[in-house]
């Protein structure tokens, strides 16, 4: 939900920085201000700002002061986060406002204690201690159950938003490429209201629609309506209305927030993925956000490059893997068309490297873990669920689902993400292959096969064929599942070649693609290929990377290997609608 009426402080640019490698900031009450000669900048992770902060895991403090002008007195103080962590605790003028938990998802805490026309301090601790029960887990920064850098910091943009005490709380959207429109609208306010809900093109400049709804309750407005002559949302088209809704008391607007949205509907049926009733074939890739520097903040000028080179490449969809991505970035996606898979940071990859089977097990069978997976899920889906992009879920990227305790959790998840959002289809990437014992719990299979790479390699045909055997006899266990292989690639080193293909060099890449897209797209039961990735990315060290893990077929700069002009010809040649 973003509002252009509520006003704002931001608080993106330098701030004070402070490791606490002793842990001592807390007994010293760095809370109430702290002194410091380091600078850092917000947003972006703390690590590649300086090369002696790069591998610190650990406590590290930020401070800042702001001015708050008189007039905003009377308003309500909120300190929002786009993202920080992993575990972000919050003070302002000493006083505690909150804490949070997990880096990729927007939070917000109410300040009591702003002075009005004077300075304030914020002074935010953050933890990004690894651990087995964090989301997604580690041990240690280079023993992680995931296959990324595990960046700290404050990675996405700070701001204060001042919000009138009759206020709207959140907005659900559902739509239809029909032209329909159910809003559920919760609203805080001491009385009475009137409601004026309008719907604008996408530049706000000319008023397509709009109601008014009066003497309104506080508590759940329920608003629905056919919007006759709007223009669907797809990726050929992907047309953006603007749904305004404005609060007033006697008169007086006392809020005014909107969601960018388009009218489309998205149903599995027939071994299909349907999206505005006609069947679709999703061709993309698994992204990060990771990039030299700034770390887990992409800057939108890098965004914008990125999607440029997505859609010249032919390529309508993608998977936030392996957690959800900035509002920029998603932002883009509405806007670019594209179809996105949106997972939350439930990263399962090396977790046999770091747990055993038992207790792997019993893990994922406790309320806790069950619990918090939940927390996580919830706060994703409640930041991004309006978006016209996002047309299905993954629960989570390969978890050791031939486990039964794990695939148990797989089912009670996908029931939950249904129960909060019955409108999207739910997958999970899965790399166990016949042995998964959860595929038939989700309503789209979702296949991640490195053959070629990390088993049969140097072979890429025998890959192919092992690869293909196996995805052959999971459609014939689940013939009326549609399937999407979200990860297949190899790593490239730019600038190695090699006559024949030799793994690691260009060629190698390039080819391994190929024979995957040719292989698949035989296969009508195949509705969406998910290269991995589209640009290279750090990672923890480990004998099996290079400082980045170099599956893009884009350098971590964005410059293409020659991956990028196969996949160009091969994903060009695929159309959006299948038969
Ligand atoms: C060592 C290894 C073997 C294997 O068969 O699969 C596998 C998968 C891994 O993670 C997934 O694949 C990507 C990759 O390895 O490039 C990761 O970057 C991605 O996050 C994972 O979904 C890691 C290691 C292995």
């Amino acid at each position: 939900m973003k509002s252009w009426f509520r006003p704002k402080i931001i608080l993106d640019g330098f701030w004070s920085f402070k490791i606490d490698r002793d842990f001592v900031g807390d007994k010293e009450e760095w809370f109430k201000g702290f002194k410091s000669s380091d600078v850092i900048y917000v947003p972006s992770s703390w690590n590649e700002q300086n090369p002696e902060w790069d591998q610190y895991t650990g406590v590290a403090w930020y401070q800042r002061d702001f001015y708050v002008d008189k007039l905003l007195e009377g308003r309500m103080a909120w300190i929002i986060f786009d993202g920080a962590g992993y575990k972000t605790s919050v003070w302002v003028n000493g006083k505690f406002v909150g804490d949070h938990e997990g880096s990729f998802t927007q939070f917000k805490f109410r300040v009591d204690e702003i002075r009005f026309g004077a300075f304030n301090r914020v002074v935010v601790r953050i933890d990004n201690t690894p651990s087995i029960y964090s989301f997604p887990p580690a041990r240690k920064l280079n023993e992680t159950a995931f296959d990324f850098f595990h960046y700290g910091g404050i990675h996405r943009s700070v701001y204060l938003e001042f919000v009138d005490v009759c206020h709207v709380n959140d907005m659900t959207i559902h739509t239809s490429h029909a032209g329909d429109l159910k809003a559920d609208i919760s609203v805080e306010c001491n009385k009475n209201f009137d409601a004026r809900l309008i719907l604008m093109d996408k530049e706000r400049t000319e008023i397509i629609s709009e109601d008014i709804v009066r003497g309104v309750r506080p508590g759940l407005l329920r608003f629905e309506r056919r919007y006759d002559g709007v223009k669907p949302w797809s990726p050929e088209e992907p047309n953006l209305y603007v749904f305004a809704v404005e609060i007033y008391v006697n008169g007086v607007l006392r809020d005014s927030v909107y969601e960018r949205i388009g009218f489309r509907s998205v149903e599995v049926r027939e071994g299909r993925v349907y999206l505005n009733g006609k069947p679709v074939f999703l061709k993309g890739f698994g992204r990060h956000e990771d990039f030299p520097v700034t770390g887990k903040y992409v800057p939108g000028s890098v965004l914008v490059r990125d999607f440029y080179l997505m859609r010249k490449i032919g390529a309508n969809s993608f998977r936030t893997s392996h957690y959800p991505y900035s509002n920029e970035h998603l932002d883009l996606a509405d806007e670019f068309g594209f179809m996105v898979i949106l997972e939350p940071p439930l990263c399962y990859s090396g977790l046999d490297r770091l747990l055993s089977r038992e207790e792997v097990a019993k893990l994922f069978s406790s309320e806790e873990y069950l619990a918090k997976a939940k927390k996580f899920i919830e706060e994703m889906i409640r930041q991004h669920k309006n978006r016209p992009s996002v047309i299905m879920y993954s629960v989570m990227n390969e978890p050791p689902s031939d486990i039964p305790e794990v695939a148990e959790a797989i089912k009670k998840l996908a029931e939950f993400f249904k129960s909060i959002d019955p409108s999207r289809p739910v997958t999970f990437a899965s790399h166990r292959s016949v042995r998964d014992l959860a595929l038939g719990y989700v309503d789209v299979i979702s296949l991640n096969y490195y053959r070629g790479w990390y088993s049969e390699w140097g072979d890429i045909d025998k890959g192919v064929e092992v690869m293909i055997n196996e995805v052959e006899e999971i459609h014939r266990r689940y013939s009326d599942k549609p399937i999407i292989i979200t990860e297949f690639g190899a790593d490239a080193y730019l600038g190695l070649h090699s006559d024949p293909p030799q793994m690691w060099s260009e060629e190698y890449q390039a080819e391994l693609i190929k024979k995957y897209v040719e292989a698949l797209t035989k296969r009508s039961y195949i509705i969406g290929l998910h290269i991995w990735n589209f640009a290279d990315f750090r990672t923890p060290q480990n004998p099996l990377r290079t400082i980045l893990n170099r599956k893009g077929i884009y350098t971590r700069d964005r410059q293409p290997k020659l991956a990028a002009q196969i996949v160009s010809q091969l994903f060009n040649s695929i159309p959006t609608y299948m038969k």
